[in-house]
């Protein structure tokens, strides 16, 4: 392999990351390696740090040291914006604004500077992968359940089409039909494309098994191996 190519193959490298607020350290010199095609299963104690090191990593978060380099590049600040849409967090309570369900999902693209529009029939297609009907569209979005929330959080992330998918217990309000759902979409989103990868954060040793090629785990802030 040319150096180019070990270059592209690695998406996301974070080093040496450290968050601490007021007296506790949340991340303690964490660092993780994203490349291509790789499907990363992240576990842990509940307190351990999975969120905050996805959060670090997606640079949602400030770091009191480390650094965040994407497709070959350090992300600076006005290079953030457009990294996110690339390395998209997707947490456990998503954010809405008021307004419909498809208000919602047409906001990422009203944005200044993107330049994708909106894809009806995508958003349609993706909320029927997840056992929704059409009919959620028109929906007041404050008054969606946890479950209809966390499908509108995971339609508005992929119709943007990201690269890099950091998964904070994607399925963590959901019964079993509809966690077996997102986790097909989500399979079929990575299987689509070679080059995507993720981190998925799951309290579900059987999910963890199914989605991911590799098991890191968290435990007071640190990485540690499976
Ligand atoms: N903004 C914050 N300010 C202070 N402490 C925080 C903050 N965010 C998280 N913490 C603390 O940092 C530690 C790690 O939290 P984090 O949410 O990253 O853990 P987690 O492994 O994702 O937990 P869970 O499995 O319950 O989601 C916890 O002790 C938490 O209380």
């Amino acid at each position: 392999m040319n150096q180019n190519a070990i270059a592209v193959d690695v998406l996301v490298r974070a080093s040496n990351l450290t968050r601490r607020v007021g007296e506790t350290t949340l991340l303690d010199d964490v660092s993780i390696v994203i490349r291509s095609g790789q499907g990363w299963g992240l576990t842990g104690k509940s307190g351990s740090g999975k969120s905050s090191l996805l959060r670090a990593v997606a640079m949602l978060d400030p770091i009191d040291a480390g650094s965040v380099e994407g497709f070959g590049a350090m992300i600076h600040s006005e290079a953030v914006p457009a990294y996110r849409r690339k390395v998209a967090y997707v947490g456990q309570r998503p954010s809405m604004v008021a307004g419909s369900v498809e208000e919602n999902l047409r906001l990422p693209f009203e944005l200044r500077g993107y330049s994708q529009t909106f894809n009806r029939d995508a958003a349609v297609g993706l909320l029927e992968s997840l056992g929704r009907s059409a009919a959620l569209l028109d929906q007041d979005a404050s008054r969606l359940s946890g479950g209809e929330q966390q499908s509108v959080s995971l339609t508005r992330t992929l119709l943007a089409e990201p690269q890099v998918l950091l998964l904070d217990e994607p399925t963590a309000s959901l019964d079993p039909a509809a966690t077996e759902l997102v986790e097909r979409v989500l399979l079929d989103w990575k299987d689509a494309d070679g080059s995507r990868a993720w981190i998925w954060t799951s309290h579900d040793a059987d999910q963890i098994d199914r989605v991911s090629d590799q098991v890191i785990r968290m435990q007071a802030g640190r990485l540690i191996d499976g």
